[in-house]
């Protein structure tokens, strides 16, 4: 039984109104059997997906109380998320995945079926319940409305919830494929005796396929009793005419007009349910076949996540030539802007080391070679660098916020933020390693050898990157749209050079603030030291006015870097960003 004792929802109200909160939801009080479907139904925006929320936990309820089989939810355990399906209005799949590996995947992230022989036999029982078995090699992308539904459904079945959520499940479809879907949904309220289903709908069309109908209207319930009652209660011929009705009287008439009747109403509900699961003294059911299934470890979870990460970059061939595209193209950049500058350079190096008297009498022709070759040695490793970071925002800048949705379902579901993170890390480490050592070893072959310890150089490229990387994942895993992310992502990227030093010195006192938040400027100005022994490090001296650290300091604060960001991912992926 899942029952609503005043169940009341207050948020603050948006600044400028007049009232200083807004209710959402107002003394919502029903009860449910389980084995039984429900509808929940009202006119937009009367709080039919708050209240789906709420009984989800995925917002909660400011006032009353939400009992699960006589289990108060807020006050003692949350349902566990084997026990909850919630299947939101949104697609809930990735677009590349085909229908066999989403629900596949749903089942590797929340049950401990997978390496077992009951693996394949429930993902086709699955797919067959929800009638997917034909599309089972489909991509995602290119299933329609009522087939993104059942997927919905399908992912959610994995875990032969007790409690069934379904925001507008049957909502926009053609009437056949919403009474097919409506049809399912009375077959999975019935398939589990301790299962309750409620599904929200806008729609008044085929109610009857419904066990019992929640109406809710600004925020409050005004009827919940069986279909059939709902034209007679409203005094209406045809279930379509209430939303109209409604409009006839005020909230709290209808209210308390529903107050002096409920109980009659739900007396016939609950005459009409089916037996009710018996239960132990310890209130566990007696059926031990129907208890939720139990979760993955945190490694199956994260082999799941990585593994499905690949294959999804895989399919994805514009992000696989992008990322080859810079990958071999960057440092070629890097390398044309070397080549006119690598002689002077050479030459500078040979008189530098042999012929110091030469150097002196030519002095004035020294300046300038120098000045030239500073130049040119402090541009090619902040070019290197930025190039590096431009990668870096590239692969992390929508890495969360372009599937946050699917993974509010998932963490809802059970999955792990820690989980989470790790497969991000792992499936990110690989393009921070490729593109910086890259980049720093392709340069140095070619060039001949940029001066400064090439080791050093390619620690800090790869700091440089796994702290652009991480601050950029953070963003991302902060921000709810992946446009968001990817426009601040860029202005840090943009902000990384000006605000170095590298090209103009900044004043003292701007340079002390802003220096500790650029990575490129650790990066480069370490870089910059680990040649602190040849001639080029004079020549870059005499170029940059910036004051330049100690490589073990650069790579101690782009450390500090990484694990800032690597904090943010974390805290921004934990936190809830339903729509
Ligand atoms: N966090 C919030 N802060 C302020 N108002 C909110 C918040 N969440 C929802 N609302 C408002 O609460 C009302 C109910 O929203 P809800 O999404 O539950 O409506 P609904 O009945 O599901 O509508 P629809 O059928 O159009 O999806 C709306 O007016 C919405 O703008």
């Amino acid at each position: 039984m899942l029952e609503a004792n005043n169940v009341g929802l207050e948020v603050d109200a948006p600044p400028g109104s007049e009232e200083e909160s807004l209710h959402l939801l107002q003394e919502v009080a029903f009860s449910v059997p389980q084995g039984h479907l429900m509808a929940i139904v009202g006119p937009s925006g009367c709080g039919k997906t708050t209240l789906l929320k709420v009984i989800a936990g995925i917002v909660e309820q400011t006032n009353g109380e939400l009992k699960w089989e006589g289990r108060d939810l807020k006050e003692e355990e949350d349902l566990h998320p084997g026990e909850l399906g919630y299947v939101p209005q949104f697609s809930v799949a990735h677009d590349l995945l085909t229908v066999e590996e989403c629900v596949a995947n749903s089942m590797s992230l929340r049950t401990q079926l997978p390496g077992t022989d009951e693996f394949e036999p429930k993902l086709d029982k699955v797919l067959e319940l929800t009638g997917l078995t034909e599309l089972a090699e489909r991509r995602v992308k290119v299933l329609s409305g009522g087939q993104k539904r059942r997927l919905g459904l399908a992912l959610e079945l994995v875990t032969n919830p007790c409690l069934l959520l379904c925001d507008e499940v049957t909502s926009g479809l053609d009437p056949k494929s919403e009474r097919e879907i409506t049809d399912l949904l009375k077959v999975l309220s019935r398939e589990n005796p301790r299962r309750l289903v409620i599904n929200v709908t806008h729609s008044l069309a085929s109610l009857e396929a419904f066990d019992s109908v929640l109406v809710m209207y600004k925020g409050r319930l005004v009827y919940h009793g069986p279909p059939k009652l709902l034209t007679h209660y409203f005094t209406v011929d045809h279930p379509e005419e209430v939303y109209l009705r409604l409009t006839q009287r005020d909230t709290q008439a209808w209210h308390e007009s529903w107050q002096k009747k409920r109980e009659y109403y739900e007396k016939m509900l609950l005459e009409s349910a089916p037996e009710q699961p018996k239960r132990r003294d310890d209130g566990e059911p007696e059926d031990e076949t129907i208890s939720p299934e139990e979760l993955p470890g945190l490694f199956s979870q994260v082999f799941t996540l990585l593994h499905r990460r690949w294959t999804i970059f895989r399919r994805d061939s514009g992000q696989v030539w992008l990322h080859l595209a810079m990958l071999f193209g960057f440092p070629l950049l890097v390398v044309i802007f070397a080549l006119d500058g690598i002689k002077p350079l050479k030459q500078l190096s040979q008189r530098q080391d042999s012929n110091m008297l030469y150097e002196l009498q030519q002095k004035s022709e020294h300046m300038v070679q120098q000045l030239n070759a500073g130049g040119l040695v402090s541009g090619l490793v902040m070019l290197q660098v930025v190039l590096v970071t431009l990668m870096a925002s590239n692969n992390a800048a929508r890495e969360i916020a372009g599937e946050r949705l699917i993974l509010e379902r998932e963490k809802l579901g059970g999955l792990s933020t820690t989980a989470y993170v790790i497969s991000k890390v792992f499936f990110l480490g690989v393009f921070v390693l490729a593109q910086s050592v890259w980049m720093g070893i392709f340069v140095d072959m070619v060039t001949g050898g940029l001066p400064g310890h090439l080791l050093t150089k390619l620690v800090l490229l790869v700091l440089v990157s796994a702290a652009m990387t991480s601050v950029c994942l953070g963003i991302s895993a902060m921000c709810r749209t992946p446009e968001k992310a990817t426009i601040l992502s860029i202005y840090l990227v943009g902000f990384q050079l000006p605000l170095s030093g590298a090209v103009l010195s900044l004043p003292d006192w701007i340079e002390g603030a802003v220096n500790p938040f650029i990575a490129a400027f650790w990066a480069w100005s370490g870089s910059l030291r680990s040649m602190s022994d040849t001639a080029f490090y004079d020549a870059v001296k005499r170029v940059t006015e910036t004051s330049l650290v100690s490589s073990e300091l650069a790579a101690f604060v782009l450390l500090a870097h990484i694990i800032i960001g690597l904090s943010m991912t974390y805290v921004g992926s934990k936190g809830s960003q339903w729509e």
